[in-house]
């Protein structure tokens, strides 16, 4: 089995249900060497940026390997997610996008949606992010590498 993954996960007050299954969950998983927990257990406690950046944030630092973050469509986490640079955040709802995520685009978040899925689906889709990971092929690698070489570029030369 490859190493045991540290895991971030989060929700706004839109994802809370599913977030409490997921992370009980995951402590359960044998996959997973830890949890951290980035939201408050209070349903109005944060806003979706919030968690997502402090949850991307916490993986970028080298804190956790991954992070799997849960709003009322996964959109909005996403889409935070992958304003902290070096962050390769989907919203994936089907075992393919899931899988191809780590294993194609080497992305570190997995944004769900509690509105979209199911229960049942969320909870499989989770246990089978974590056992994906990067197959860094020469094709796979490159593309990688050109969304970080963009990332990095100066930003005069972004537009
Ligand atoms: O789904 C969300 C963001 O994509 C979030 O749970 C709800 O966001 P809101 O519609 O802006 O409240």
């Amino acid at each position: 089995m490859p190493p045991r993954l540290r895991v971030a996960i989060g929700a706004d007050r839109a994802g809370q249900q599913y977030m409490s299954v997921l992370r009980d969950d995951l402590r359960q998983n044998a996959r997973v060497a830890s949890v951290i927990n980035t939201s408050s257990d209070h349903p109005d406690a944060v806003t979706y940026p919030v968690i997502a950046c402090e949850a991307a944030r916490l993986v970028v630092e080298g804190i956790v390997d991954r992070a799997l973050l849960v709003c009322h469509t996964g959109l909005g986490m996403a889409i935070a997610a992958n304003k902290v640079p070096g962050i390769r955040a989907v919203t994936a709802h089907d075992s393919l996008s899931v899988r191809a995520s780590v294993e194609s685009n080497n992305a570190q978040v997995l944004a769900l949606g509690q509105g979209v899925i199911g229960l049942a689906a969320a909870r499989r889709l989770a246990a089978e992010w974590l056992t994906y990971r990067f197959e860094a092929t020469p094709t796979t690698a490159a593309k990688v590498d050109a969304i970080t070489a963009y990332e990095n570029r100066p930003r005069r030369h972004l537009l």
